[in-house]
């Protein structure tokens, strides 16, 4: 009973997260990540020798909590994820840049994609762990590290929602243009994930289709502990 990342990422629902990302720009998924590997990768994240950057979240005014990058080479788990990933977030990307009357630029293997960020000198992961405890919080921000990245990221909750922690939802922000914005909270079971735009997205309005601008960010916790783990495509400068 070992059945790979890679064939539960090829087992989700993809023709509706396709059209979930179409339709409203983001796609939560059912629990993807086993209780034994939440608990896992939140007891790596007092392995120093994991981590490349620890960063205190209130000291840059991004929140209050933690978080740390991993460093190279990944966990297997997470090089897995990444990659088993990619290919099916690509062609939504291509899709939405065509959609914009761009060409279709990502490469369909995670591999080609990183290519483009090493020659663009951003040679540094990215998928990180956050730890956030009551009263923390994650201001609305967007991660790009360079010039190139990629159009979708990936989170994951760890641990239990109610029992282990309250609040904290996962928000989603999209200003629109000439209008008000728009925002969604999304709780988040334990191992289950939810892709979401990076930086934008395409909506197909009256008169074409034009482009939002989307922030993420959590909700204060109300108790407990809550961890995630970010899976960001593009590596860093
Ligand atoms: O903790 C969360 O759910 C948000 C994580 C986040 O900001 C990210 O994955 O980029
Ligand atoms: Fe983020």
């Amino acid at each position: 009973m070992t059945d790979s990342i890679t064939k539960r990422v090829a087992g989700l629902d993809w023709p509706s997260i396709q059209q979930a990302l179409d339709e409203q720009g983001f796609a939560a998924f059912p629990p993807l990540l086993r209780n034994e590997e939440c608990r896992e990768l939140i007891s790596m994240y007092e392995v120093e020798s994991h981590f490349r950057t620890r960063i205190d979240m209130a000291r840059y005014r991004f929140g209050i909590g933690e978080y740390q990058y991993f460093q190279a080479p990944l966990p297997a788990l997470l090089q897995e994820l990444r990659v088993s990933f990619y290919p099916r977030l690509a062609e939504a990307a291509n899709r939405w840049q065509m959609q914009l009357g761009q060409e279709a630029e990502y490469p369909p293997e995670l591999a080609q994609f990183l290519e483009r960020c090493h020659e663009h000198g951003q040679t540094r992961p990215t998928p990180l762990l956050l730890k956030y405890e009551a009263g923390g919080y994650n201001c609305l921000h967007q991660d790009m590290y360079g010039d190139v990245f990629f159009p979708f990221q990936v989170v994951f909750v760890l641990n239990q929602r109610e029992k282990e922690y309250a609040g904290g939802e996962f928000l989603l922000v999209e200003q629109r243009p000439r209008a008000q914005s728009r925002g969604h909270a999304i709780a988040l079971e334990q191992g289950a994930g939810l892709i979401f735009p990076t930086q934008h997205r395409p909506v197909q309005g009256t008169r074409g289709t034009y482009r939002t601008t989307l922030r993420h960010g959590v909700s204060t916790i109300t108790s407990g502990t809550r961890y995630s783990l970010g899976l960001i495509f593009h590596d860093a400068q």
